[in-house]
């Protein structure tokens, strides 16, 4: 191969890989992998292949979307943050306008396969996601109040009512109870990543509660939320919805997220909240996880 068309190469995928980094992959990911448990909740049995193909990547492609406008918003802020500043926009890796038009078209074949091959009730479920991310959250929430996450929060807790209703057509108590899990959890994951980098979210300008009403009423905040989402997880086991497996392995994370809760309470230090947001991960996936398997031990 001569020389130029390598650097063809190269550059191209160069650009694929800016514009899947735009996508906030790994959140993405496991947004998505919280939409297919809620399909998979919502079956009797095994959810049909073409249906789960569908709604997985519709909901993908759009999650992924709402992603990319927020890097469009916030590539200036981005740009302040040592944490956000190698991110494709702000590096010059893709321009202003390639972000609106892939995103354009990702969204809106997201929302078509969603109308065209799933149902028209998580089409409308799935816009409503992007615009409350991309729109209420990114432009009017989080630059004006530290409230931001927690009601920008309920964008991010949609995926299991989006995956629920590809299946059902409905939105079902269950998924609503999904829901909660997500929302009550969104703030200490959030707020563990936000004390160890106050200092940055500081110079950024936005008003993170950490920045806003300081280290130990956001420790503070940080376990009440926690107490809420053990409350909140094991409200599937006491109406029926799961089973022991369920009780077991959430019992299990709760210990482990209030130790860390209370941990980071009683002695700050930017490590323990480096932990306690990397365990927030590991939280969720496993939680979701152990729902899913205990559903299939139901099932048989
Ligand atoms: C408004 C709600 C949320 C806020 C403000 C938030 C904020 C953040 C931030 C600032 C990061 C760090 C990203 C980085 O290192 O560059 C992060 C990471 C992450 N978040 Fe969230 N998050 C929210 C909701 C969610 C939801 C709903 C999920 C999944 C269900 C999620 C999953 C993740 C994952 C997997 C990572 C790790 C990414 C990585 O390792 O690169 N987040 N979150
Ligand atoms: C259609 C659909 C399912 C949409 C899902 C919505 C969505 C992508 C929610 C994720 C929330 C998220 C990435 C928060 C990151 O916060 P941030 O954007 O404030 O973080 P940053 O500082 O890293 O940019």
């Amino acid at each position: 191969m001569n020389m130029s068309a390598t650097l063809v190469l190269q550059q191209t995928a160069c650009s694929c890989r800016s514009f899947y980094l735009l996508c906030k992959p790994r959140v993405t990911s496991l947004i998505v992998f919280t939409a297919v448990i809620g399909m998979f909740l919502a079956s009797p049995g095994m959810v049909s292949l073409p249906l789960l193909l569908a709604a997985t990547l519709g909901i993908a492609m759009v999650s992924g979307a709402a992603a990319a406008f927020n890097c469009l918003i916030e590539q200036k802020i981005d740009a302040r943050m040592a944490r956000t500043r190698a991110r494709p926009l702000p590096t010059g890796q893709v321009t202003s306008s390639q972000t609106v038009l892939f995103a354009s078209i990702l969204g809106l074949m997201g929302l078509s396969m969603l109308y065209l091959f799933v149902n028209p009730l998580t089409m409308w479920l799935t816009l409503a996601t992007f615009f409350g991310y991309a729109v209420i959250y990114t432009i009017f929430l989080k630059p004006s109040t530290p409230l931001n996450i927690v009601i920008g929060g309920a964008s991010g807790a949609m995926p299991p009512i989006l995956g629920w209703a590809a299946v059902t057509n409905a939105v079902p108590a269950e998924s609503l109870l999904l829901f909660l899990i997500i929302f009550a959890w969104t703030p200490p994951h959030f707020w563990a990543l936000a004390l160890y980098r106050r200092k940055e979210y500081a110079k950024s300008g936005l008003p993170m509660l950490p920045v806003t009403h300081g280290e130990e009423f956001t420790r503070l905040h940080i376990l009440l939320y926690t107490i809420i989402l053990v409350a909140v997880t094991l409200m599937p086991f006491s109406v029926g919805m799961s089973g022991t497996l369920y009780l077991i392995g959430a019992a299990a994370l709760d210990a482990g997220f209030l130790y860390y809760a209370v941990k980071l309470y009683r002695e700050y230090s930017d490590q323990l909240a480096q932990k306690t947001f990397r365990f927030s991960i590991i939280y969720l996936t496993a939680l979701f996880a152990v729902l899913l398997a205990d559903h299939f031990l139901q099932m048989t």
